[in-house]
């Protein structure tokens, strides 16, 4: 279907905005007012310039506070419409978004609206344009989409019909299910908005917090699917009034956008196949199908100087493998546990995740899909003897590949030297403590999570969990969860406070990432990584005898956990035994242990770690020299 963003989603000026919104592939856009009224180009130039981008003008917005009014207060609001008519001839647009009166509102009589809103569509007639009324969820009497409809109806006038928009819908919790009364052609625009849950006035969330679809909780998929029942075959919009996007790059939130109406009509047209609202005829987006991914395949940590990376992996059991045939990388593996050290066009960078392998049934449709979804793919060069790996660049910079999804050793490990497929099928137990990597978490510039969040859960599948704040040192930090349903693949995005001007450009440097390996004993991986030498990150005795307080725990078992710096959380399913190790560069390591059905990830001793990150950061020593065993 066609596709439109309001020009009040984008930063910038009118015409950066036109410019975005061409370049991420719209087809046409909602022109904001005060976006015009600013601008120094006249009406027939910025119709000009969207008619050169290829963008037709879908609709011109807001027209406020018409109906429910005094005779005088009418007459001024017919006169102020005229004026904005004449401009939409200038500028060639066919429809006008009126909003339901929030504040001039005195005659709470439903026949004195339906009389004024009709003088109101008689006049638009005259200009050969159309009315789209919608009801704002904080209208003084119409604030329903229902009752906007029945104004509507009543007036039954060809030039007025209805807008409506799935926030002021959803966020006051009414059905959707109505809508399928309205004929489609009466329904003269959708605007399509998604937020997540918050506790605070409609109109703040409303005017701040919207975000782009599959970013927050509404299920729009049932929405559209009962819209596009109705035969609706206009423009799907988006309608972002979003305090971040405003700040953000125009072209960024642009694509950011476009992605996310892909997958919404990809969302929905499952959602119909699945029988839920009906057969519908509009031609949805289809996505490539794919499975959702059933492990991570690796984690490759690009570095200029891997010496303190490999040491720590070493000191956790991993086994350091000869060097790539051709490129300039090396493998540290243990289990299902792969580490990549990158060390090509590594200069002058400090220990960094730089990609992340997801194992999928068939890598060349997930890159596919992904690019569909407007990721950018990763080109690469490989030689014609060595396994193709195929990536896209999430929105963080982090590469992420779609490996193949193999038994056993893939394929990738062969092209290192001194492994060989023997080898790999037969390591000692000692060596695999740890199974597989548990997650990885990744540190995000708070003006792009919601971005990141939407890219990977719609790129790799991923549910998101709710979100919680945890308390450091330097502010909350903001945590969300994206997962397989079976948990194989796990991927936590942090967003962080911006700590200095220069800390919020560099937020890796700040804010660490990190890996964690999911081991079955997580005492025997700690003690073998104290007799190798690991500096745990320490945990306060305090938070033990709050331990001992909360859990009743024999005093042997906390012993253990104080000797060996190890965290330890427990709830209704099962219990999470895990511990640090300090950070390297931009990267620190967890191993976590999971007992019975565990699904968290110890969120209680999160502040924990922070604080102790926080002064370990603080006393740091330089960087002692002296290469790590490799073997
Ligand atoms: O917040 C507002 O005023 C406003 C204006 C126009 C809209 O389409 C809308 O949904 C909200
Ligand atoms: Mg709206």
């Amino acid at each position: 279907m066609k596709k439109s963003i309001a020009t009040v989603c984008l930063s910038g000026t009118i015409t950066e905005k036109l410019r975005a919104a061409a370049a991420a592939g719209f087809d046409g856009v909602e022109l904001f007012e005060p976006d015009l009224v600013v601008a120094p180009e006249s009406p027939a130039e910025i119709r000009d310039l969207a008619a050169s981008l290829g963008l037709s003008l879908d609709l011109y917005q807001p027209f406020r506070d018409f109906e429910a009014v005094t005779p005088p207060l009418l007459a001024a609001n017919l006169r102020r419409a005229e004026a904005k008519f004449t401009l939409m001839n200038e500028l060639g647009i066919g429809t006008m978004l009126l909003c339901s009166n929030v504040a001039t509102a005195t005659v709470n009589d439903d026949e004195v609206m339906v009389t004024q809103l009709r003088t109101l569509a008689e006049l638009a007639a005259r200009f050969s344009v159309r009315v789209a009324y919608e009801a704002l969820a904080w209208g003084t009497f119409v604030s329903g989409y229902e009752h906007a409809w029945r104004l509507v109806q009543a007036v039954d006038h060809p030039n007025l019909g209805v807008c409506l928009d799935s926030f002021h819908i959803l966020s006051r919790g009414h059905d959707p299910a109505g809508i399928e009364k309205i004929p489609g052609e009466k329904i003269f625009f959708i605007q399509l908005a998604d937020a997540l849950p918050v506790t605070m006035d409609v109109l703040s969330w409303s005017r701040h917090h919207r975000v782009f679809p599959g970013e927050g909780r509404f299920a729009l998929d049932a929405f559209l699917a009962q819209v596009l029942r109705t035969g609706y075959a206009g423009p799907l919009s988006l309608e972002i009034f979003n305090d971040v996007f405003r700040q953000v790059e125009s072209i960024r939130t642009a694509v950011d956008a476009m992605r996310s109406l892909t997958w919404l009509e990809d969302q929905t047209a499952t959602y119909l196949a699945r029988g839920n609202a009906g057969a519908s005829h509009a031609p949805l987006a289809i996505l490539p199908r794919v499975a959702d991914p059933t492990g991570i395949n690796f984690v490759e940590i690009k570095a200029e100087d891997p010496r303190e990376i490999e040491r720590l992996l070493y000191q956790l059991g991993f086994t350091g493998h000869g060097p790539h045939r051709s490129k300039r990388v090396r493998l540290w593996s243990q289990g299902a546990a792969r580490v990549i050290v990158n060390l090509q066009q590594a200069e002058s960078w400090q220990p960094t995740v730089s990609a992340i392998g997801c194992d999928v049934p068939d890598p060349e449709v997930a890159v596919a899909r992904a690019v569909q979804l407007s990721a950018a793919p990763v080109p690469r060069g490989n030689r014609a003897d060595e396994e193709e790996l195929l990536a896209v660049r999430a929105p963080d910079d982090t590469e992420v590949f779609l490996c193949r999804a193999t038994e056993g050793t893939p394929r990738w490990m062969l092209e290192f030297h001194g492994v060989a497929e023997r080898e790999l099928d037969t390591q000692t137990p000692e060596a695999s403590l740890v199974t597989r990597i548990d997650h990885i978490n990744l540190a995000q510039p708070w003006q792009h999570f919601d971005e990141a969040v939407l890219f990977y859960s719609s790129t790799l599948s991923l549910t998101p969990e709710d979100s919680l704040d945890v308390a450091g040192p330097v502010g909350l930090v903001r945590s969300q969860v994206l997962r397989t349903t079976d948990g194989a693949v796990r991927l936590a995005l942090n967003v962080v406070p911006p700590l200095t001007e220069q800390n919020s450009t560099t937020v890796h440097a700040a804010h660490p990432q990190h890996v964690a390996f999911a081991t079955d004993d997580v005492v025997a991986v700690a003690r073998r990584a104290a007799t190798r030498g690991l500096a745990f990150l320490p945990v306060p005795a305090n938070y033990y005898a709050d331990i001992r307080a909360r859990f009743d725990l024999p005093d042997g078992v906390i012993a253990t956990l104080a000797e060996l710096n190890l965290l330890y959380d427990r709830d209704a399913d099962g219990e999470y035994l895990h511990f640090y190790t300090p950070t390297a560069g931009n990267v620190f390591f967890e191993v976590v242990e999971r007992r019975a059905l565990y699904e968290g990830y110890g969120a209680p001793n999160a502040p924990v770690r922070l604080a102790a990150q926080y002064t370990a950061n603080e006393r740091r020593t330089p960087i002692s020299q002296g290469a790590p065993a490799s073997r």
